[in-house]
C-alpha cells in the first residue's frame, strides 16, 4: 500500500503478531505501521470479528479509519474511536445496567459541572472529592455512581473507572470482547490515564492482542491525569510486550530534527545537513505587533513558493488569549481551531448535533456518515433506515434561522428523547454565530491553521510559526507568595509541548518572541525570551 519502503524497524513491528509497545519519535511513521498491521490483521478475521482502534481525538480516529479503509479494505466489525467513546458505547451502554442500576434508554454522559445542582446535592462523596481519579476509587464512589445512573447520567470523568468495573465483573461483557475482537491498538499511549491503562491490560488478559503506541517526549496532558509512566511500564515487561522502537523522523527537515532532539540531550548526535531551517525571530512590540509581522512573513513565504497553500502553514500558540490577538491582527486568511463547544459536552445528543452540522455544511460528509455515528449509540433495524434518512435529509434544506430547530427535531426523533434546555440553548447559539459555526465547515485550502500547541498534536505543516516563547508563558511559571525563586508549573510537560510544536514542521520552523507581551490582565509587560532559548547544545542549530 505504501509508496515507500518500510524501514527494518517498521517491518519488524508490522510482521509480528505479539503484544507489543511501539515507541516512536515524531514523524517516524507510527500511524503508518498501525495502519499496515490493522489492514493485515482484518483480512484473516471472519466478518463478525474486528479490531479495536483507540485514538486520542475524534479527528485522529477518522483519519486512522480512512487510512485503514483505503482500496476498499473491509474492516469487518472493527471499532474506531476515542477511549471515552469506547467505554460508553462498547461497555457502559450495553452492559452497565446489569451492574450499576436499572436500564434507562436515556442515559447521558456529562461532565460533573453540567449535572443539575439538585442532583449534585445527592452526591456527597463525588462532590467532596478533589484527588486523582484512579481505578480503586470505584467502591468509594459506588453509591453516587448508582444515584447518577438512576437519574440518567454517567460522568465523563468516571468513564474509565466504570468501564473497568463492568469489564471485571460482567461475564457477558467479557464473552462479548472475546467473541468480537482479536486485538486492541491504542495510539498516543503516553497520554493514557491509570483507568485507561488498566482497561488495556484487562483486555489483554481476556486474550486480545495489545498494541500500544506512543512517545514519552510527546506527553502533554499530565494536568488531566495522563501519565507517561504507563507506557514506560509496558516496556519493562519483555515477557508480555515486545518493544519495537521506530525512530527515523521522515517528516522534519534534518535541522529541525537536530534542534528538537537537542532539547532533551545537549550532546546527542546530529544528522548531517548543510542548511539550517530553524529560525529565531524577535520582534519589537507585543503579540498584536507579532500578528502583523507574521502576516507579512506568510505573504513572503507564499510568494517565494516555500509552500503552495495557506493551509500548509501552522501558527501555534501556548495560550488561548494569543488566539484572540491573532484573530484581531492577522492579515492573511486563517482558521482558528479552538475549543469546539459541542465536543466539550461529548454526549450522544451533542455528537449528533455535530454530525448534523457537518452534514449540513460539508459536501464530503454524507447521510451515511450521520447514520454511522448514530449506530454508535443505538442499534438500527434495516426497516428503520428510510425514515432515518428522511429525518437527516430534512436538515439539509434549512437556512440559519431554522437550522437549530430542525437539528433538535431530528435528534429527538432519532434518539426518541427530549433534548435538554442547555443543549437547545447551545445549538441555537452556534447556529447564529459564524465563528462557532466554522468548527463544522470543511477546511479551506486557503486558510492558515491557527491553534494551541496542545491541539497541534498529530498534525504536520510545511511551515510552523511557534509563538509565545516568553519567560512566564512558555515554560509556564507560577507565582509563589513570599518567594523570589523561579518556579515552573511543570518543566518537563512544557518542554514536551515545545518539542511537539517544533516537530510539526516539515520544511521550516520559526520560533517567535517579542520585546513586550500582554498578559491575562491585559497589562503590557517586558517580553523576556523563553528559558528554552538558553538550553545547552542548541548553538549553531538555528538562524537569527
Ligand atoms: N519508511 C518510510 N519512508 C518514507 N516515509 C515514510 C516512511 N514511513 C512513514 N513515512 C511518512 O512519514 C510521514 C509521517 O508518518 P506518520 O503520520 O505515520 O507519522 P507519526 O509517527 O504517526 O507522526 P506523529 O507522531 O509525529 O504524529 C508520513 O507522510 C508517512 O507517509
Amino acid at each position: 500500500m505504501a509508496n515507500f519502503e518500510f524501514t527494518p524497524d517498521q517491518e519488524a513491528a508490522i510482521v509480528s503478531g505479539s503484544n507489543m509497545v511501539i515507541t516512536a519519535c515524531p514523524g517516524s511513521g507510527k500511524t503508518t505501521v498501525v495502519v499496515e498491521k490493522i489492514r493485515n490483521e482484518v483480512q484473516s478475521l471472519p466478518d463478525y470479528k474486528g479490531v479495536i482502534g483507540i485514538t486520542f481525538t475524534v479527528k485522529a480516529s477518522k483519519e486512522l479509519k480512512q487510512r485503514c479503509k483505503k482500496d476498499a479494505c473491509d474492516l469487518k466489525a472493527s471499532f474506531f474511536g476515542t477511549i471515552d467513546h469506547f467505554c460508553l458505547s462498547e461497555i457502559i451502554y450495553p452492559f452497565g445496567s446489569r451492574l450499576i442500576g436499572h436500564f434507562s434508554s436515556v442515559i447521558e454522559c456529562k461532565l460533573f459541572n453540567e449535572i443539575p445542582q439538585a442532583l449534585k446535592d445527592q452526591l456527597p462523596t463525588i462532590s467532596a472529592y478533589s484527588g486523582d481519579i484512579k481505578n480503586d476509587i470505584y467502591p468509594t464512589f459506588e453509591q453516587d455512581i448508582k444515584t447518577l445512573y438512576e437519574n440518567g447520567y454517567v460522568l465523563l470523568e468516571l468513564l474509565g473507572v466504570m468501564a473497568n468495573h463492568i469489564l471485571s465483573n460482567s461475564l457477558a461483557c467479557q464473552n462479548y470482547f472475546r467473541a468480537k475482537y482479536s486485538s486492541i491498538y491504542v495510539d498516543e499511549y503516553q497520554d493514557s490515564s491509570e483507568p485507561q491503562h488498566m482497561l488495556f491490560l484487562k483486555l489483554i488478559e481476556l486474550g486480545l492482542t495489545g498494541v500500544a503506541v506512543g512517545d514519552t517526549q510527546q506527553s502533554i496532558y499530565a494536568w488531566r491525569g495522563s501519565n507517561p509512566e504507563y507506557i514506560t511500564s509496558l516496556t519493562t515487561q519483555p515477557d508480555v510486550f515486545e518493544h519495537h522502537i521506530v525512530n527515523i523522523n521522515h517528516r522534519c527537515h534534518p535541522s529541525i530534527t537536530n534542534y528538537s532532539n537537542r532539547l532533551f540531550n545537549p550532546a546527542c548526535d546530529l544528522i548531517p545537513t548543510d542548511e539550517i531551517r530553524v529560525h529565531r525571530w524577535s520582534y519589537q512590540g507585543t503579540q498584536l505587533d507579532v500578528s502583523e509581522q507574521v502576516s507579512d512573513s506568510i505573504l513572503d513565504i507564499i510568494e517565494k513558493g516555500i509552500t503552495d497553500s495557506y493551509s500548509k502553514i501552522g501558527i501555534l500558540v501556548r495560550n488561548n488569549i494569543s488566539l484572540e490577538f491573532l484573530e484581531q491582527k492577522l492579515k492573511v486568511p486563517f482558521r482558528i481551531f479552538d475549543e469546539d463547544p459541542l465536543a466539550v459536552r461529548n454526549t450522544r445528543i451533542t455528537n449528533l448535533f455535530t454530525s448534523l452540522l457537518r452534514y449540513r455544511f460539508n459536501t464530503d460528509y454524507r447521510v451515511n456518515d450521520v447514520i454511522e455515528m448514530v449506530e454508535r449509540y443505538i442499534r438500527i433495524q434495516e426497516q428503520q433506515v428510510p425514515n432515518l434518512r428522511r429525518l437527516i435529509v430534512d436538515v439539509m434544506g434549512k437556512d440559519h434561522e431554522e437550522l437549530a430547530e430542525s437539528i433538535i427535531y431530528t435528534s429527538e426523533n432519532i434518539f426518541n428523547c427530549i433534548v435538554s434546555d442547555s443543549d437547545k440553548a447551545l445549538i441555537h447559539n452556534i447556529c447564529v454565530d459564524s465563528k462557532l459555526l466554522k468548527h463544522y465547515l470543511p477546511i479551506d485550502e486557503n486558510e492558515v491553521q491557527v491553534m494551541t500547541l496542545h491541539k497541534s498534536k498529530g498534525l504536520e505543516f510545511d511551515v510552523v510559526y511557534h509563538l509565545d516563547l516568553y519567560d512566564w508563558v512558555h515554560p509556564k511559571r507560577l507565582v509563589v507568595p513570599g518567594s523570589w525563586d523561579v518556579h515552573y508549573d511543570n518543566w518537563e510537560q512544557e518542554l514536551n509541548l515545545h518539542f511537539v510544536g517544533i516537530t510539526r514542521a516539515k520544511k521550516h520552523c520559526i520560533l517567535v518572541t517579542s520585546s513586550n507581551r500582554i498578559n491575562y490582565q491585559h497589562q503590557v509587560k517586558n517580553g523576556n525570551p523563553s528559558q528554552f532559548f538558553d538550553l545547552p547544545g542548541l548553538e549553531g542549530l538555528y538562524t537569527q
